[in-house]
């Protein structure tokens, strides 16, 4: 009964194809034209081969669910890209043999006020190596992001809009990733704090933790330092109203499945480079006792040039301790808030999103050149006091003693090293209110798996980047 049920059926079928074999020739003759079109035109066998290529490369688990972003850290002493690769649960997953492509140059995009386009032209090879380590077909999906940092916004706001202009020429020009509206824009310093912040807590799996499993960030860059640290939703509903121009204290954010309140707050010409030039200000003109005995220069910054010179008696740390306060404007008197940290700005309440402070960047850096942390590693274990400890050194030695005693500072620092590890004990114990025995780690890079990711706000911009629909 089945068997001619079959037969039957097969009979019937011929049939048709007989009945029909008119048409069927009219739609079979297009269809193979197309098919031979395709197969034979240069470009679209290139794609299919290379689309295949990717799918076997990638173990089978295929393009599509992969996103990349490009993101440009146009920093005042340098620029630097970081290109990632995240998979759909948003898990960073290796290009190559690492987890990120990074790379950087100096100077900066500030290094050029008065040549938009020679300041634009300075990230072409940053942008052809991290172009070509994106896949050719997800280039146009790819979004490509310029955030820059204090340099441009101590420029001031027609400088940074030309240079800005430039560099949305030289993506529209030279690429093909995807250039989103406000791609290319000056970051306020909440924004790169809280950037910095969701960075950290990414690459250390806390983000969906409870506020107080989460842990605070600083970043001391060249031109500003940010601090940054989850609060609570009371703490957050106290917070002091910012005065109008100011950037509000508290951000809202939404991640993985949970409300923040993100303290965060930057604070313009106190990074690193800019803090040298404000100390240098408080001795205007005369000697300075931050400076390295034996030293009698000119510190440039900012396009303004600011004596440097050692007293006759030589540096003194509890002198230079008074000058940094002084520049620091740690002055209660400021303080309109219930506490604040310095020139009047409040200090977010503390709590337990501050308990575990990373920080990074030039605390980082410098601690290394002094030879208290091991720059081979990517954290280190410190207290506020070892700046101390280190300063106290650094201020006695004299300029020609310095390579002996601190062989990995770089030469041009070698003036500056009493100063910088002064100003980073004071900016975190009288500025930022931390305890000198408090434990801090200090972070150039986080382990993520069996790799280790820069600790650099431009990954959390990235998640937001490829996040948005
Ligand atoms: O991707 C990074 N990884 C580690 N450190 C970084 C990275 N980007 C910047 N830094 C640190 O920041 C310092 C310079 O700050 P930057 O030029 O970004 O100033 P800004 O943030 O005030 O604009 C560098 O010397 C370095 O210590
Ligand atoms: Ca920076």
């Amino acid at each position: 009964m089945t068997a001619k049920r079959a037969i039957g059926r097969h009979e019937s079928l011929s049939d048709k194809i007989h009945r029909h074999r008119g048409v069927l020739l009219l739609i079979s003759i297009p269809a193979v034209l197309i098919t031979l079109v395709v197969v034979l035109m240069p470009g679209a066998s290139t794609s299919v081969v290379e689309e295949y290529a990717l799918r076997n490369s990638e173990g089978g688990g295929g393009s599509d669910s992969r996103k990349y972003a490009v993101i440009f850290d146009a920093g005042s002493s340098g620029s630097r890209v970081h290109v990632y690769c995240f998979d759909r649960n948003l898990d960073l997953v290796p290009l190559e043999n690492e987890l990120e492509l990074f790379l950087q140059l100096k100077p900066g995009l500030s290094a050029y006020p008065n040549d938009p386009r020679q300041s634009a032209n300075s990230l072409v090879s940053l942008l052809d190596k991290a172009e070509a380590s994106v896949p050719h077909e997800l280039r146009p999906k790819t979004p490509v992001r310029v955030g820059a940092t204090a340099g441009l916004r101590a420029l001031g706001h027609e400088a940074s809009e030309n240079i800005l202009q430039a560099v949305r020429e030289l993506l529209k020009d030279r690429s093909r990733l995807k250039t989103e509206a406000n791609a290319v824009t000056v970051l306020d310093g909440t924004q790169e704090g809280s950037y910095q912040w969701v960075t950290i807590n990414y690459l250390l799996k806390t983000l969906g933790k409870p506020y107080s499993e989460t842990v605070g960030v600083v970043d001391l860059g060249g031109g500003s330092v940010q601090m940054a640290y989850a609060i609570s939703e009371e703490d957050a509903a106290t917070a002091p109203k910012p005065l109008q121009g100011e950037d509000s204290y508290v951000r809202e954010m939404y991640l993985k499945g949970r409300k923040y309140f993100l303290y965060v707050h930057s604070y313009l010409h106190y990074g690193l480079l800019a803090a040298r030039a404000e100390i240098l200000k408080v001795s205007e003109g005369s000697n300075n006792p931050c400076i390295v005995t034996g030293y009698d220069g000119t510190y440039k910054y900012g396009g303004k040039a600011f004596k440097a010179a050692a007293s006759p008696s030589g540096a003194s740390l509890d002198e230079c301790r008074r000058v940094a306060l002084n520049a620091l404007k740690v002055n209660d008197s400021l303080c309109t808030h219930m506490k604040c940290t310095f020139g009047g700005v409040w200090n977010g309440g503390g709590g337990g999103g501050q308990k575990n402070m990373f920080v990074a960047s030039f605390f980082f850096d410098r601690a290394a050149e002094a030879g208290f942390v091991d720059p081979t590693q990517p954290v280190a274990t410190v207290h506020p006091a070892d700046f101390e400890k280190a300063a106290s050194q650094a201020c006695t030695m004299k300029l020609g003693d310095g390579k002996t005693k601190f062989p990995l500072v770089e030469e041009d620092n070698l003036p500056y090293l009493c100063l910088d590890l002064v100003y980073q004990y004071t900016l975190l114990v009288d500025g930022f209110g931390l305890k000198p025995s408090q434990t801090i780690t200090l972070v150039k890079k986080v382990k993520y798996g069996e790799h280790a990711v820069e600790a650099a706000w431009p990954l959390g911009s990235a998640i937001e980047a490829v996040s948005s629909p």
